[in-house]
């Protein structure tokens, strides 16, 4: 049979996907639960479900892994539409570093789009994925949810205030943070495990990530105090969307 494909689209690659990977194998040790953080649970069921609700409903994804810690079994027992690979590391970064391998091994591209976004920022909402989304995927580079500063920030040495820091520059990083896969992977490779955010890893290779407005709400659930503020909030949406 004739090849009737246009030249010029012969050598074309297929178009990028999206993922999502969630690093999932903390152990929450500074929320003083019992077990690990997201699977708490809060406003009536495991933290982590609340979190992989946010990108549910984006159908422009094309799959979320989860990275659980070798062992453990809680997905399952839950009906989630993910993928879950059991190759949590020691730190986040080996655990996304180790995720990004698993998403290679299941078929994903490494010009594909990755956007990693912690297990315990269970607020995220849908729109706020998107917003990530449409923000960068016309950049070259990527980009990261954060947040300016809201309040004076101060130097600290032995407990008391050494000097107060020009904040205007200043933001709080936040997830998802959306990135080239390979890009990723090679960046976190270079970087070492000690980085805390993929941001820093592709900072370290030289890259200047872009900042997209995230949102107060997008906190992460790190201290005891911090389950309580997410309930109240995750309750008021539920609340607001059958009223
Ligand atoms: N080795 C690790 C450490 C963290 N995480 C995940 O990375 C996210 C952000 O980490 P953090 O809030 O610091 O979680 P923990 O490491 O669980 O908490 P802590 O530092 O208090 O022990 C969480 O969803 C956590 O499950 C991970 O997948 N693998
Ligand atoms: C990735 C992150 O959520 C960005 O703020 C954060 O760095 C992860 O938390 P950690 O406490 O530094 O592990």
């Amino acid at each position: 049979m004739t090849d009737t494909t246009p030249i010029s689209l012969k050598n074309t690659p297929p178009p990028a996907r999206l993922w999502a990977l969630i690093p999932c194998a903390g152990t929450g040790s500074r929320s003083g639960a019992s077990g690990p953080k997201q699977y708490q649970s809060v406003a009536g069921k495991p933290m982590v479900l609340h979190t992989l609700q946010a990108f549910a409903d984006v159908p422009r994804l094309a799959g979320v892994l989860v990275v659980v810690s070798a062992g453990d079994t809680f997905f399952e027992s839950v009906n989630a539409p993910v993928l879950v690979a059991a190759c949590g590391g020691s730190t986040r970064a080996a655990s996304v570093f180790n995720g990004l391998q698993a998403l290679l091994d299941q078929g994903a591209d490494a010009q594909d789009w990755v956007l990693v976004h912690d297990a315990a920022r269970c607020l995220l909402t849908q729109q706020q994925v998107d917003h990530l989304i449409d923000q960068c995927l016309p950049d070259a580079v990527g980009g990261l949810l954060a947040l300016k500063l809201p309040d004076t920030l101060k130097r600290e040495e032995g407990g008391r205030v050494a000097g107060t820091v020009d904040r205007a520059d200043k933001w709080l990083a936040q997830t998802p943070q959306m990135f080239r896969l390979g890009a990723l992977q090679s960046a976190l490779l270079a970087a070492g495990d000690a980085v805390t955010d993929e941001s820093s890893a592709m900072e370290w290779v030289g890259q200047r990530p872009l900042l997209v407005e995230g949102s107060a709400q997008n906190f992460k659930v790190t201290y005891r105090q911090d389950f309580a503020l997410a309930e109240a909030i995750l309750r008021a949406r539920t609340l607001s969307a059958t009223s």
